[in-house]
């Protein structure tokens, strides 16, 4: 097995397959077990809301300091709000458990997918990848939109299981997926050899930062007519319709609900189900109480008041639980 995993892939011009070859770990190869009920869900829940967090303005840089993290963390002087740190000591904890696999970020285009994905790689002091660039790559430098104008989707589909394929055999890297690249089976298949986490973001939200940014490198959102934000909301949900399935065939989620206003509905179901609310505050109360990091946790009402860091400090969570599972399920050498 070991042979095999060390042989040497068949890389392309624009990969370096050292920068990827698995440092192979004394013991044996930890795998995932696919069993769908093993499945990890557990998401966030926001309960307060904390308007000075709004706002906050985001960059896509990457701002965890390793060294400087390391050797905080090593003299235990981490700061309880330092979001860096936190994330680094997630990261550390992770890794063991990872043993050298692939992360892939799956989740609707505008879920922060190549941002948080960006974070985690350098917490983990992996690398990242985009997909949607590698296919740019693979085709000589033709963007998304340019691919899908001349040669159509059902061309980019074949180029972006081309990636994933080649991106299978990799090992210590993090990897941003394009939003539909949950729709072909075979695409699970390759993104299985690793750990795939699907960050689920309402659609409002998703709207929102897109109408932000612009949909001209985004295709299937893209249309000259009509306020960009009503536009990518109608198209983000019929995709969403066709998709939200598939996304759950990923390893770990991590959602981020948003609690909605007051409404009618809510007064009146305030009204006529008190004492089940009451309940509800009661556990919500608990629940907050024994948290110790962040968000649900924090008790935001808005997901805009999560910044890219807490997502992957939660991300990082989420596969922790997932692989701690997966390894009490484990089936000793001796056993196969
Ligand atoms: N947690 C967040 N809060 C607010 N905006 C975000 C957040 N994460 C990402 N964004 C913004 O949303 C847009 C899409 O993010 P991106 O990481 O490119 O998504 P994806 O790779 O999933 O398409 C970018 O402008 C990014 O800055
Ligand atoms: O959802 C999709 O089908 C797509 C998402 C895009 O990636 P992002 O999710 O990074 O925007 C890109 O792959 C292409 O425009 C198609």
């Amino acid at each position: 097995m070991e042979a095999a995993i060390a042989q040497r892939f068949q890389y392309p011009s624009w990969i370096d397959w050292r920068e990827f070859e698995r440092k192979l770990p004394r013991g044996s190869l930890r795998y995932p077990q696919r069993a769908k009920e093993e499945k990890r869900f557990r998401g966030l829940a926001f309960a307060h809301l904390q308007p000075e967090r709004r706002n906050r303005s985001l960059s896509s840089e990457v701002s965890c300091s390793a060294d400087n993290s390391s050797a905080l963390l090593e003299a235990g002087s981490v700061y309880p709000f330092d979001e860096d740190l936190i994330l680094k000591r997630k990261a550390e904890e992770v890794k063991p458990y990872l043993n050298g696999r692939a992360m892939y970020l799956v989740g609707m285009m505008g879920s922060g997918k190549t941002t948080v994905g960006k974070l985690m790689s350098k917490a983990l002091g992996y690398s990242f990848l985009d997909c949607d660039t590698l296919i740019e790559e693979a085709m000589n430098g033709t963007s998304v939109a340019e691919i899908f104008e001349h040669h159509g989707e059902s061309l980019f589909r074949e180029k972006e299981t081309d990636a994933l394929k080649k991106l299978s055999s990799m090992y210590q890297v993090v990897v941003s997926t394009g939003g539909g690249a949950v729709i072909r089976p075979i695409n699970w298949k390759y993104m299985h050899k690793g750990i795939s986490i699907w960050l689920d973001v309402p659609l409002e939200a998703l709207a929102h930062r897109i109408a932000a940014v612009g949909t001209n490198s985004r295709p299937l959102l893209h249309d000259e007519s009509g306020d960009a934000y009503t536009v990518a909301l109608k198209r983000l949900s019929t995709i969403w319709d066709e998709r939200s399935e598939a996304y759950t065939n990923a390893n770990a989620r991590v959602s981020l609900e948003s609690i909605a206003p007051p409404s009618i509905c809510y007064l009146f179901n305030l009204l006529l189900f008190t004492l089940m609310q009451l309940l509800l505050v009661i556990w919500l109360f608990f629940f907050v109480l024994q948290s110790s990091d962040i968000a649900a946790k924090r008790g935001y009402k808005d997901v805009s008041d999560l910044t890219p860091t807490e997502i992957a400090i939660e991300a990082f969570e989420q596969v922790l639980s997932f692989l701690k599972n997966e390894e009490t399920m484990e089936i000793p050498d001796g056993d196969l």
